[in-house]
């Protein structure tokens, strides 16, 4: 049995505008135990997938189970299986941390579990804001405090919703050793970022979204590799010949180009010589999850564009 099932799941919101498709026939499973990554630009559709199976928004079309518990028909066995962090902060402006946790157990029907409150505050580095009241605190531990929140029932399944949004290193890395830790311990991790880094150091599996639609499935590993192994990096404030110019992705005076090995970056500085571009600090990267992300994309939207 998959951890979490979507199937065919479509989301319509009716807008004063007219009706707005958010998802289109979404079908995805993950399985138990997977660290598993759902990318996608702005407006992908992550957090309404996420909402869905959540409960907090109802899907226009299909379903979603949570180790075979539908999260429509049977929510409150799905939501007991789900720890879930919330990109918003959250919280009762009057609750201790602790008691705004041992709250959070009541609504679960968890009782006399202090030890894994304590475990929680520890490994989140929040032992001694236990009892500091929640507006004392920052929004960085505020965010911790949501993460121990999601935890604090043991649920099988944890999903992040861009939990490291706007968050400083020290609380990424905190965040990542303790997620990564209970992953190795078997929970299944969903976790939706816009840091590809992240995605590419944490996650095994990932789906890439775009429009409401699924536009890659692919372990870890494969998309890695069906990127164009390297990538020829330099600075120019000349203008790219076309044929390079169609390739590079062009960050202010910052062009990346992917290429295929060592001759096709042979050719693309062969063409920017003839182009009479003199590249500046010149270097030659393995290309990474940013890479093929782009990619993915790029190529999702001709072929949207040419279905349209
Ligand atoms: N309540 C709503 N009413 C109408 N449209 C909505 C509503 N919520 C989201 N949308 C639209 O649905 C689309 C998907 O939004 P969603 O928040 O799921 O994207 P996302 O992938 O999570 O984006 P981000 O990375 O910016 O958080 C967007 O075009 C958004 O404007």
């Amino acid at each position: 049995m998959s951890a979490v099932s979507f199937q065919s799941v479509s989301k319509t919101y009716r807008t004063p505008k007219g009706d707005f498709q958010a998802l289109k026939q979404v079908s995805l499973d993950i399985e138990e135990g997977e660290f598993f990554g759902l990318l996608g630009p702005n407006g992908a559709g992550k957090t309404t997938l996420i909402s869905i199976l959540a409960g907090l928004s109802q899907a226009s079309g299909g379903r979603v189970l949570v180790q075979g518990s539908d999260v429509q028909a049977n929510f409150a066995e799905a939501r007991r299986k789900l720890g879930i962090v919330p990109q918003e902060l959250v919280f009762d402006p009057f609750f201790s941390v602790r008691e705004a946790l041992r709250f959070q157990s009541g609504y679960f029907g968890v009782r006399h579990n202090d030890a894994w409150i304590d475990e929680l505050l520890d490994s989140l580095g929040l032992a001694d804001k236990a009892n500091a009241n929640m507006r004392q605190l920052s929004g960085g531990m505020k965010r911790r405090v949501l993460v121990a929140q999601a935890l604090v029932h043991k649920p099988p399944i944890i999903v992040l919703d861009e939990p490291t949004a706007g968050v400083d290193v020290e609380l990424r890395q905190t965040l990542w050793h303790f997620i990564a830790k209970l992953n190795k311990q078997g929970h299944t991790v969903l976790l939706t970022t816009h840091y590809l880094e992240e995605a590419e150091a944490l996650c095994s599996r990932v789906a890439m979204l775009k429009q409401g639609r699924i536009v890659k499935l692919s372990p870890m590993s494969e998309l890695l590799k069906s990127a164009s192994s390297n990538v020829l990096q330099f600075k120019t404030d000349s203008a790219l010949p076309a044929g390079v110019a169609q390739r590079a992705r062009v960050t202010g005076r910052i062009v990346q180009v992917p290429a295929a090995d060592a001759a096709d970056v042979e050719k693309l500085l062969a063409a920017l010589r003839e182009g009479g571009v003199t590249p500046e600090d010149v270097e030659i990267r393995r290309a990474d999850l940013e890479d093929v992300f782009i990619h993915i994309m790029n190529e999702a939207a001709v072929k949207q564009g040419g279905a349209a």
